[in-house]
């Protein structure tokens, strides 16, 4: 059975960009040190509570500019521009150690493989791709618009065609071998004719409406309104956020379905948000973590996009956050979605820049299109001036957006100790639920908590009563420089001040954006007129089938860098499509070709949640994946236990009790929260694999009930590092509707294996 699951498991491997950094450890000890208003502005928000008028170190260390790395991605007016492009950069492409060594690798002698690279930079300098109708048969058109990572895929891509189409007859016997090899590598990884692999969904007249138009212009809300009213639908959304309170509207009846008239509307709006209110409907969800059935077989749901079932026809569908069907890693997901959806109607929300490539897409499927844009309902407006690192000047319902954990404290520790106001904190590295409860004790306005200090992970989806974003800083680091935040990114967080209907009463409508530093200010100017970052193409994923030929062609001890190199630099995609690309692939696969595990196995690892950079669980990584390979077990208790995690758990609890010191050592909530934090992602790897592998992580319910410990614990901390730094801990914040919904929270052990074996009958695989 485990094979099966595997199997079916592994069809779609979605490889995340994760790199373990090794050597680090995790400490059990608890003992880990770590490390003038606008005049413009139409009428203040309200007095400000003023802050304290000193400034601190951090400022003054905050004054320097960065070293700014702009993002590097170069667009090719016409196709002269295109071709003296590549003519320039595809010989140097081919001389690069990456391109022959990749060729090695795939099990050409590295002889060969310098005669074949030099062969086909002398091609490129003889003129052969100079003739346009010779050109327009190879990507190359493709490297406009491509970042660095791309880049390297089309040159890859162009060569192994010329492989295919041309090399054999311009290149002696010595080197046929070499050729057909490749040859039948590429073979084995490309993809043709994407759409019709999608059987259940071409046997409909699909519609597509696709809502566009900038931040809070009521796009989801359209969308939303149509699926409350559907008989039967689903939401499709990026984030377990966002899936959760996109099932938690449905079930209160929070969303107007579409059949009501306005004074229906006005008439529900009296009632109370409950299952029992007149709009409310019920609804399941589905992540990559959690199932909530509120009633089985109900007739909405929500998940997040990777968890999508394709087979199962619904009258409505909303596919959140469009444009990411160009995100490198995650794209993947929304192209099958809109690809195989077996939906008669399906909502689109998204940024107008994705509107040329879904019209593309829906020509190749042949389904209807009708795009509805949409204008911002509340102005969003562009102080004069930044605070000028002046934090006296922060008001209630401020957000100040950062992007290092450190700053985020320092800013929280800072604005606590000096004033009456207590700051809510968003970021990546919190769990879902807390994020929740962060949002929530920030948008009821009578916690104390004034301020949101927080990291992109505001910027998506979530309704937040901010009044005013101010940007800390205008970069953040990509992993190996500080890039300048793209235009998409700075308009997708600005444009969460002044959410639609969440001002308090006697504000005006509508939001203001400035920056704490006036260096920055015109950076945010500037970005906020301008288009989005542009949507060139739809990420196709990796097919299992396809891994299974193409291993079977590679060398016997192919790494696992290797075999996924082979379906992102070989393979042939049609116009609109681009691979998915793996970066950071070397060092995951480096950790995992350290142990002996089945090519399925390391599949699904890598499509799992290990947060493979978290330097504090790289211990456990190693731990749970022996523990995997070796018994086909993972006995939690024990991994808990042996990795500290669960002395660290009760450390903490401890100290929720009796305020009592954590292993001898002074409590420091700081510290213990980047533990939990830890410990908790590997909970959540854990609860995630027994969803598909059910028999090796068979501990589920023991997983949830350390989930919800850690996550109250996580809670505590956060609380606690208002009191420790000089504010009050939150009190109650009254009653919670969600209490009304009732649900089972189950390992439904079918439900995964079912959406992806319903793919593979899609795919006419089964
Ligand atoms: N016609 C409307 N009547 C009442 N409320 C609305 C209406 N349109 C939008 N809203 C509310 O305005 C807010 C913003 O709308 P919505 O989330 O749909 O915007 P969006 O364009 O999808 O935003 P973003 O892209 O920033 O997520 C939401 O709280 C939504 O419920």
């Amino acid at each position: 059975m485990r094979g099966v699951l595997l199997r079916a498991a592994s069809r779609y491997p979605s490889v995340l960009l994760r790199t373990p950094s090794l050597g680090l450890r995790f400490r059990s000890g608890g003992a880990q040190k770590s490390r003038k208003r606008a005049d413009a502005k139409p009428e203040p928000p309200r007095p400000p509570k003023r802050l304290s008028p000193s400034r601190t170190a951090y400022y003054a260390r905050q004054t320097r500019t960065p070293e700014l790395t702009p993002p590097l991605i170069p667009q090719f007016k016409s196709h002269e521009d295109t071709l003296s492009r590549f003519r320039e950069l595809g010989p140097q492409w081919a001389k690069t150690s990456a391109a022959r060594e990749r060729l090695v690798s795939f099990g050409v002698s590295l002889d060969d493989a310098r005669k074949l690279l030099s062969a086909y930079a002398a091609e490129i300098e003889g003129q052969f791709f100079d003739d346009p109708l010779v050109l327009a048969q190879y990507p190359v058109f493709k490297l406009g618009g491509a970042d660095h990572l791309d880049a390297e895929v089309v040159h890859s891509q162009t060569f192994f065609k010329w492989i295919k189409t041309r090399a054999a007859s311009q290149l002696g016997p010595s080197l046929q071998d070499a050729i057909a090899l490749l040859t039948k590598i590429s073979e084995a990884v490309t993809q043709k004719h994407v759409a019709e692999g999608f059987e259940r969904a071409r046997s409909i007249r699909r519609t597509f409406i696709m809502h566009v138009g900038p931040t809070n212009s009521g796009k989801t809300y359209h969308a939303l309104r149509a699926l409350a009213g559907a008989k039967s639908g689903i939401y499709c959304g990026p984030l377990r956020l966002l899936a959760h309170e996109i099932w938690e509207r449905l079930n209160l009846g929070q969303v107007a379905p579409l059949w009501a008239t306005p004074e229906q509307i006005a008439e529900a709006a009296k009632i109370k948000s409950s299952v029992d209110h007149p709009f409310a409907r019920e609804c399941n969800m589905l992540t990559g973590e959690e199932i909530k059935v509120v009633k089985e077989g109900a007739p909405l749901s929500s998940c997040t996009i990777e968890m999508l079932a394709l087979a199962r026809y619904r009258d409505v569908a909303v596919i959140d956050e469009i444009q990411m069907i160009a995100d490198p890693a995650r794209g993947s997901a929304w192209t099958l979605a809109v690809m195989g959806l077996f939906a008669k109607e399906i909502h689109l929300c998204g940024e107008d820049t994705a509107v040329p490539l879904i019209q593309k897409l829906v020509e190749e499927t042949g389904d209807e299109l009708i795009i509805r844009r949409y204008e911002r309902l509340t102005p969003l407006i562009v102080e004069e001036e930044s605070l000028d690192g002046d934090t006296s000047r922060l008001q209630q319902g401020d957000a100040i957006v950062t992007f290092n954990r450190t700053s985020i404290f320092a800013l929280k520790a800072k604005i606590e100790r000096e004033t009456p106001m207590k700051c809510a904190t968003i970021y990546g590295n919190l769990p879902p639920e807390i994020r929740s409860q962060q949002a929530a004790l920030f948008n009821a306005g009578n916690t104390g908590y004034d301020v949101l200090i927080g990291s992109d992970a505001i910027g998506m989806g979530l309704n937040l009563k901010i009044r005013r974003i101010i940007f800390d800083v205008v970069s953040k680091y990509d992993g190996s420089s500080d890039r300048l935040l793209s235009t998409s990114q700075i308009k997708q967080i600005a444009g969460r001040a002044g959410r639609f209907g969440m001002q308090n009463p006697g504000d005006k409508p509508g939001g203001f954006v400035t920056t704490l530093r006036s260096e920055d200010l015109p950076v945010v100017r500037r970005s906020l007129p301008k288009p989005n970052t542009p949507v060139h193409y739809a990420r196709l994923p990796i097919e299992t089938g396809s891994i299974l030929l193409v291993s079977a062609l590679l060398p016997k001890n192919a790494s696992t860098q290797t075999i996924f190199s082979a379906h992102m630099y070989a393979g042939e995609l049609p116009d609109n499509y681009m691979p998915r690309t793996i970066p950071k692939l070397d060092t995951m696969s480096e950790f995992l070709d350290t142990r002996d595990l089945s090519l399925a196995s390391r599949s699904l690892m890598m499509e799992a949640p290990f947060p493979w950079r978290e330097f504090l669980v790289q211990d456990a990584i190693s731990k749970l994946l022996k523990l995997y390979d070796d018994n086909s077990f993972v006995d939690l208790q024990k991994f808990l236990e042996d990795m500290g995690f669960d002395e660290k758990l009760r450390d903490v609890e401890n100290a929720m009790r009796t305020g009592a010191k954590c292993s001898g050592e002074p409590f420091q909530p700081s510290r213990e929260l980047r533990n939990l934090e830890a410990v908790h992602k590997m909970i959540v790897v854990y609860v995630w694999l027994s969803f598909r592998d059910p028999i090796a992580c068979a501990e589920f319910e023991l997983a949830q009930e350390i989930k919800t410990r850690l996550e109250k614990a996580l809670h505590w901390c956060l609380e606690e590092m208002t009191f420790e730094s000089g504010g009050q801990a939150a009190k109650g914040k009254g009653k919670d509707p969600m209490a009304s919904i009732e649900f089972v929270q189950r390992r439904k052990k079918q439900l995964v294996t079912e959406r992806l074996e319903e793919r593979w009958v899609q795919r006419g695989m089964m």
